[in-house]
């Protein structure tokens, strides 16, 4: 469904965040995408759904190729593709459902957005997803008085209440504590397999990664180093897709984990 073809992102600073990544993602496959710190993760999100425009290469959605779209069919294939961010990016001064709802404005039309009057049926959907994700009591909560994991939830209703089929995930849990963080992620993989959505997740935490997804890309700067089941992240891979570390510790507290989970 998704189809990266030698994509490349040079920076005008000569950064050279992607080279050259070729990636196919089927319909319904959750990926996390990990890798150090400058490695071109954000960049690598970002170029599929033109937030940063690719230098080279192509980018299939479907039978769509995304990089040469003028912006008003760019718009409307973005509809496709939810997004989820670390700061969440909600509007802090509106209401939870006003926040849910603002994900539907790519397919309201221009007087219906500036006064933000929507479809009955949009109201119902983000209903339903609220009480979902366990928002439901929250709905008329101005933004600003959620806590981080509550901001992730409206976060992931906005994306879903599109009716994307892939979701571009950028490190979700970075802003949260370990606790939330499984629980954020536990519910972004769950709601991708009751939806038969495809996701690709950033995410720095490796343990969570493996936790949660059928299969993992390691990039290494800029360039895919990995791609496989999380199983087969053994240290000496990791060494190679962050260079030298301790990766035996991030095993052992996955393994803690699972442990913990089966009590
Ligand atoms: N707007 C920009 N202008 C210039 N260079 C950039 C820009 N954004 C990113 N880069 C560079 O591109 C490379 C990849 O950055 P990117 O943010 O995609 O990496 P990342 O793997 O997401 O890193 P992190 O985990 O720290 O967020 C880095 O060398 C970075 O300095």
């Amino acid at each position: 469904m998704l189809r990266l073809e030698k994509l490349v992102k040079t920076y005008r600073t000569g950064d050279q965040a992607l080279k050259a990544v070729d990636l196919v993602v089927p319909e319904g496959q959750v990926l996390a995408l990990i890798g150090p710190s400058g490695a071109g993760k954000s960049t690598l999100i970002r170029c599929i759904n033109r937030l940063v425009e690719p230098t080279s290469g192509k980018v299939w959605l479907g039978d769509t190729e995304l990089t040469h779209l003028s912006s008003g069919a760019l718009r409307r294939e973005r509809r496709q593709m939810g997004m989820i961010f670390q700061e969440y990016a909600l509007v802090e001064r509106l209401t939870v459902m006003e926040n849910v709802l603002s994900g539907r404005l790519g397919y309201v039309g221009f007087w219906r957005s500036l006064t933000r009057k929507f479809p009955q049926s949009d109201v119902d959907e983000a209903f339903r997803l609220l009480d979902r994700v366990g928002l439901l009591a929250m709905a008329d909560k101005r933004a600003d008085e959620l806590s981080g994991g509550q901001r992730q939830r409206v976060g992931i209703c906005r994306a879903l209440i599109q009716n994307p089929k892939l979701l571009l995930v950028d490190e979700p849990t970075a802003s949260l504590d370990p606790k939330t963080s499984r629980q954020i992620m536990r519910l972004i993989c769950e709601l991708c397999a009751e939806r038969g959505l495809a996701a690709i997740i950033n995410i720095h935490d490796v343990a969570l990664a493996q936790m949660f997804v059928q299969r993992v890309i390691g990039l290494r700067f800029g360039a895919v180093e990995f791609d496989g089941p999380p199983d087969a992240l053994t240290p000496d891979v990791l060494t190679r897709i962050y260079g030298e570390e301790d990766w035996e510790a991030t095993i052992r507290k996955v393994e803690d984990e699972d442990a913990e989970a089966a009590e």
